[in-house]
């Protein structure tokens, strides 16, 4: 029996020809793709199906030099000086030869330059210290990785996973505030881009009180101020949370209402013209959606409008960022889903919302933004 018929015995397609399967038979023949990647015109394309092949193949390897360049602080050590392997192993604690691998790594990345007197911090390496939260995140990557180390087990949804308990409100509404306050600088730190994106998509002009639900601390709302002096604010987010927004130096409680409550299990509080929900949703499976989505849409007037900011899917245009990072990181998860923008437009739609709007997203791996009207 051929690979195919087998296929198609264990629950495939029925074998049909196409121009499609008699494309896809020719390119995985070895001795095709071998003779085909000498021809001049072709040869340039194989060279890069290669390249992103590889890409995929190594990107563990990729992710796993940039985490030991983080947590070694290689990016910052060399941000003002250049230094040989020999000169940085001993401060970082590597064999000087493992050192060398690992700045050899790090150049091959572009995230060092090697010059003649060494490696130094490279413009992108030095990007990456600029993006706010971005090495807390790519440190408490460890637990999505371990959580990805059987990768059949987690899409046959058969493993535990330690995401979830990274996230316990999602699982039951419960947080210890210690918890709270590590979850909420993670969440604060990355939420810069978010806002700077949302906002740049979004008009709030006509907006006299925005409540941000699920506002987390407040950096939303604090990019907001800072935008639209004079605009009412609320912020809406569970009682653990919110201690962490009323302290510190993240303390908003000057310029912002704030309302503590859990929308799970009580409506949201009325009075404003337009409600953000920011990383909210795909925390959420689709009844809670559902729920929340009609909450808000009861607690806007007439005319009030709601937007909705997070990474989404690509939905009919799978995307790299969101289809693989966020849809395997909210799976891991196990409450929530990366939904497409026409997703999300048929949940708002559905809770009675009209007038539903997709921007388009300036960096979808930081967010997309859908906007609709309560009619
Ligand atoms: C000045 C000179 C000398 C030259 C100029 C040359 C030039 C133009 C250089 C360009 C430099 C430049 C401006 C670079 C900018 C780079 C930027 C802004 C890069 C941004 C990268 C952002 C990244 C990679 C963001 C990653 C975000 C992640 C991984 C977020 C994860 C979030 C998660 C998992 C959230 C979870 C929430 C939950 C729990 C699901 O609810
Ligand atoms: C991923 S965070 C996003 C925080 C912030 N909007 C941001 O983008 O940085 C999700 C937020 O929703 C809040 N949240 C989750 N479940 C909630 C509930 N049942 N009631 C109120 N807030 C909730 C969490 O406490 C958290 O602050």
């Amino acid at each position: 029996m051929t690979a195919r018929a087998r296929d198609w015995r264990q629950g495939g397609r029925r074998p049909r020809r196409s121009f499609v399967g008699w494309r896809n038979r020719l390119l995985s023949s070895p001795s095709v793709l071998s003779r085909l990647g000498r021809l001049p015109v072709v040869r340039h394309l194989a060279r890069r199906e290669g390249e992103a092949l590889f890409a995929i193949v190594s990107g563990f390897v990729q992710s796993q030099v940039l985490a030991a360049l983080v947590e070694l602080r290689v990016l910052h050590l060399l941000m003002e000086e250049t230094a040989t392997p020999g000169a940085l192993a001993p401060r970082l604690n590597l064999p000087p030869e493992r050192c060398r691998v690992l700045l050899q790594a790090g150049a091959a990345l572009g995230l060092l330059e090697r010059t003649r007197r060494g490696y130094r911090t490279s413009r992108r390496g030095a990007a990456l210290v600029g993006v706010p939260g971005l090495e807390a995140m790519i440190r408490h990557h460890d637990v999505l990785y371990r959580d990805l180390s059987d990768p059949v087990a987690l899409f046959r949804g058969e493993s535990e996973t330690e995401l979830a308990q990274v996230w316990p409100y999602v699982l039951s509404g419960q947080m210890e505030a210690e918890d709270a306050a590590r979850y909420s600088t993670l969440m604060a730190e990355s939420q810069r881009m978010v806002a700077e994106d949302t906002l740049d998509a979004v008009s709030l002009r006509r907006v006299r009180h925005l409540m941000d639900v699920g506002g987390g601390t407040g950096a939303f709302l604090r990019e907001v101020a800072r935008r639209h002096p004079g605009m009412r604010l609320t912020l809406f987010d569970l009682p653990q949370v919110l201690e962490a927004a009323r302290g510190g130096e993240s303390d908003v409680s000057g310029e912002v209402d704030i309302v503590a409550g859990d929308f799970r299990s009580n409506p949201l509080p009325e009075g404003a013209d337009a409600i953000s929900l920011g990383r909210v949703l795909y925390d959420h499976d689709d009844r809670t959606v559902a729920a929340l989505l009609r909450r808000v849409h009861d607690a806007l007037p007439p005319g009030g409008q709601v937007i909705v900011s997070e990474p989404m899917s690509g939905g009919a245009w799978p995307e790299r960022a969101t289809d693989v990072y966020f849809a395997l990181y909210t799976l891991a998860m196990r409450t929530g889903r990366t939904r497409s923008a026409d997703e999300i437009a048929t949940h708002l739609s559905e809770a009675g919302f009209s007038s539903i709007r997709c921007p388009r997203a300036r960096r979808p791996f930081v967010t997309r933004v859908v906007t609709a009207t309560r009619a």
